[in-house]
């Protein structure tokens, strides 16, 4: 039961991906959309940077024209004598050009590459705090790797192919249109020949396109689930060794993994075909044009230097077909990333809070809980009707049998889940009154899955609290029996806590005890918080927790009903539904529920 509120805390797994595998890409055409609209900050300076691509394509322009000018001076110099004052004048001013477009895709590059990584980390900054916003309900069906994926593999891809692949496709259309226009200009015989030969070969390749693109989407969908698998077996790691599940494991993973590799492998192999595909392309139409460019200089309609600037101009037009199909393979895998990751920030969230003006600042710690109804699939009810209340400084215990629903409730009253009907109430006021941040604040939580973060032990210990003395660390290590373990740390509360592994799992625990006496909440939460001590400890923490719960209201959750013998009050549950309630005495004199779970356990202890 502890298990699953912890779980809640740190993103339970589930169905991988979150998408059914071979699920098709739904809205592409949305993904784009959004894609601009985040782009939207940043419009003046990826203009800029279109800007500076255009004017470097245009410079590259202008040099076969100026060649081919320089190639009909030396043939005609071949003759009689060469006018070398002016070759020089002509290849100085295309030595300037060249450079002047080398600077310019300098700037591109340089604003670009800042743009994209500035896109990728906003995207990362924005999914961190989606995850912050989203409901519980939604990790109970996600996998955590299938998150980090989105968080790291599809964000890596978005910044990475908007690096290189916005300035190629920039630059590649204006060297494609503005070649088309110079061919023209020069020859429009040779230009329709050059054209329509590359062109023919283009058409494959938007086949191709076509074909992949499904692929691409499928690829990243895979590459979470696989995130999510390997992340579901290595944080349980010790239990898949212990049953050994290791096989099963792999078994599973090989699935997934051969998924991912036959999606990848046709997304990889058709893209890797548009290479050579453009390449045969680009051959063909220079040997077309060395036909037609022959037989129309023999004919004396066009001069020698004419073939030559027609050989460049062809692979300016060639060469940004290739880029441009290669940057939108790219922009296709950037497209299916994208999805995802908008798919992620569009996720339903919690409720925006911020018109809420009511704040508990100091409780007496009143809770009601009337009529409370909830369950977490609409329609199956976990808990029917909830009725109970608990008076300020009073220690109630939850009891009842696997799956009564006793988590259930804690879930409830931290307002993790919000109530299908009822209410509860602290002090007097709905909880759904006030902010969670707020409810949050109002509680101490300790649960017997411990958690535990790299840091030293003070950072462990104290977490969110500012100004904790050492003093106050002494009292508490003391009262949690803590003291000797910080005594034998070599750097004392400052050491690193790095490797879980050095720590037992009952020394985690009374950290845990311990970090939520440091937080003095005014209400407290237990659930199987001394499960994994052992007996001679329990008592030690049993007495520290006593003085800790003294004066708060606190919720206690224990399956050995000898550590809850105290309660001002047991709450006995099942099925969703309280069926005895009273003191430990009472409860047994009632010889109801309880005292045969009571007598079942002291019979098992004897
Ligand atoms: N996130 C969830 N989504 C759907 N159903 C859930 C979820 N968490 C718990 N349940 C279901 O709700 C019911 C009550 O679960 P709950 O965790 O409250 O029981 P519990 O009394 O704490 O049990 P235990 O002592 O075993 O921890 C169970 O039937 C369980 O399957």
């Amino acid at each position: 039961m502890a298990e699953k509120i912890a779980r809640n805390h740190q993103n339970s797994p589930g169905i991988p991906g979150g998408m059914g595998t071979g699920e098709k890409s739904k809205n592409l055409k949305k993904a784009y959309a959004d894609f601009i609209h985040y782009l939207g900050r940043y419009k003046w300076s990826i203009l800029a940077a279109a800007i500076f691509s255009v004017a470097g394509a245009i410079l590259n322009l202008i040099g076969p024209n100026k060649l081919s000018e320089v190639t009909d001076l030396i043939t005609e110099g071949l003759s009689g004598s060469i006018q070398l004052s002016a070759v020089v004048q002509i290849a100085s001013l295309l030595a300037v050009l060249y450079a002047f477009g080398f600077l310019l895709n300098y700037a591109q590059g340089f604003i670009m590459a800042t743009v994209s990584q500035r896109i990728t980390q906003n995207m990362r900054r924005d999914i961190s705090t989606k995850i912050n916003k989203l409901p519980l309900r939604y990790f109970d069906s996600h996998s955590t790797g299938d998150v980090l994926s989105r968080v790291t593999n599809d964000v890596d891809t978005v910044g990475q192919t908007m690096n290189q692949s916005f300035s190629t496709l920039v630059s590649s259309l204006s060297l494609l249109i503005g070649s088309v226009l110079m061919m023209f200009l020069t020859n429009w015989i040779m230009a329709v020949t050059g054209i329509i030969a590359a062109l023919i070969g283009f058409s494959g390749i938007l086949f191709i396109i076509s074909k992949s693109q499904k692929y691409f989407a499928e690829q990243q969908q895979e590459l979470g689930s696989l995130n999510g698998q390997v992340e579901e077996t290595y944080s349980g790691f010790t239990v898949v060794k212990a049953y050994n599940g290791g096989r099963k494991a792999k078994e599973e993973f090989h699935q997934r993994s051969s998924r991912l590799y036959a999606c990848a492998w046709k997304s990889q192999f058709l893209s890797g075909l548009m290479m050579p595909f453009m390449i045969f392309i680009g051959n063909f139409a220079y040997v077309v044009v060395c036909i037609v460019g022959a037989v129309l200089a023999v004919q004396g309609s066009i001069s020698f230097g004419t073939i030559v600037a027609f050989m460049l101009y062809i692979r300016l037009f060639t060469q940004p077909l290739q880029n441009i199909s290669q940057a939108l393979s790219s922009v296709q895998s950037m497209a299916a990333s994208c999805e995802r990751v908008f798919e992620f920030l569009a996720e339903k969230e919690m409720e925006d809070e911020s018109y809420k003006k009511v704040e508990l600042c100091s409780v007496k710690g009143d809770v009601i809980f009337d009529h409370v109804k909830f369950g977490y699939d609409p329609g199956k009810t976990i808990i029917n009707d909830f009725s109970s209340r608990v008076k300020a400084g009073q220690k109630i215990a939850i009891v009842g049998p696997t799956g009564a629903g006793k988590t259930t409730m804690v879930n409830l009253l931290m307002r993790f889940y919000e109530l299908n009907g009822g209410t509860i109430t602290i002090d007097g006021t709905p909880i759904n009154e006030l902010k969670r941040e707020n409810i949050h604040n109002l509680f101490g939580m300790v649960l017997q899955d411990t958690w535990m973060f790299e840091g030293t032990l003070r950072e462990n210990l104290v977490y969110s609290k500012t100004g904790v003395t050492d003093k106050k660390l002494d009292e508490v290590c003391a009262a949690t029996g803590l003291t000797s373990l910080v005594k034998r740390l070599p750097d004392g509360y400052d050491t690193v806590l790095g490797d879980n592994a050095s720590l037992s799992a009952g020394q985690k625990q009374l950290i845990t005890i311990a970090r939520a006496m440091i937080e003095d909440a005014p209400l407290l939460i237990l659930d199987e918080a001394t499960s994994s001590v052992d007996t001679r400890t329990e008592q030690k923490v049993q007495k520290a927790m006593d003085s800790l719960t003294e004066g708060r209201t606190s919720f206690v959750i224990a399956h050995r009903l000898s550590t809850i013998k105290n309660a001002d009050c047991i709450l006995v549950m099942k099925d969703g539904d309280i069926i005895e309630s009273g003191s430990h005495e009472e409860l047994l004199a009632q010889n109801g529920f309880y005292a045969e779970l009571y007598n079942s356990q002291f019979e098992q202890a004897s």
